[in-house]
């Protein structure tokens, strides 16, 4: 199956919010990726509720929430999360990590654990039954723009085979920061399955957003 892409909706160009949404719809991206920051896990703050509410009304594109607060277990009934959207949370902000995983399937949603480039792949050993994507940080988050952290290639293919070792093959890979069309290319041969698309691919200014999808998806086939 092809790699499969999420747009990062924190770098679209806001003044053309709409336009960009039926954009990305008509290039038939599979997410849209929403960067939820709090200002405290990370030092940043960016998409709130209201704002994603907003970009529903827009698209039936199924949405990727990245939830990078302190305790995302407290935010999760604040946002209009849907049946067949991924909600991630960051393993470094969740003291009841299993527990917050249960209730995000207990939504319909698809639960996900972030890891940022210094925690290691056996932090999320033993919730692998109750995960279906695991979000590979590839830049410590909190801020696009951002340079690719070079070990994170070698971590995206440890984490394959880890997966397929503990029983697990079906879980999904998905990878976040400076997923350029070069290291999309790496990141795909290293096994990742789900590609947040930003400042360096597909919001690029003043190119049109579907000849950049399109090549994008050359990188990921
Ligand atoms: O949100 C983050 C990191 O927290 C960014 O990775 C964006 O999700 C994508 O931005 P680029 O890295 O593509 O510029």
């Amino acid at each position: 199956m092809a790699g499969k892409i999420s747009p990062s909706m924190m770098c679209v160009d806001f003044r053309r919010l709409e336009e960009s949404v039926k954009a990305l719809e008509q290039a038939g991206v599979e997410y849209l990726h929403f960067d939820v920051m709090d200002g405290h896990f990370v030092p940043n703050f960016t998409l709130g509720p209201d704002f994603i509410r907003c970009v529903r009304e827009m698209t039936s594109i199924p949405f990727d929430f990245h939830l990078m607060v302190e305790r995302p277990e407290t935010v999760l009934s604040v946002f209009d999360i849907r049946a067949g959207d991924i909600v991630s949370v960051h393993q470094e902000a969740s003291i009841h990590l299993q527990r917050t995983l249960q209730h995000i399937r207990d939504m319909g949603a698809k639960p996900s654990v972030a890891l940022n480039p210094a925690t290691p792949i056996y932090a999320i050993d033993e919730v692998l039954d109750d995960l279906e994507l695991v979000l590979v940080m590839t830049v410590n988050p909190g801020f696009a723009g951002q340079k690719l952290v070079p070990s994170t290639i070698r971590k995206i293919a440890g984490l394959k085979e880890r997966l397929k070792a503990n029983g697990h093959p079906e879980v999904e890979i998905e990878v976040d920061g400076n997923v350029s069309w070069d290291n999309a290319v790496k990141m795909r041969q290293a096994g990742a399955d789900l590609f947040v698309a930003g400042t360096s691919s597909v919001f690029r200014k003043g190119e049109d957003i579907q000849m950049l999808i399109e090549r994008f998806r050359a990188c990921i086939a």
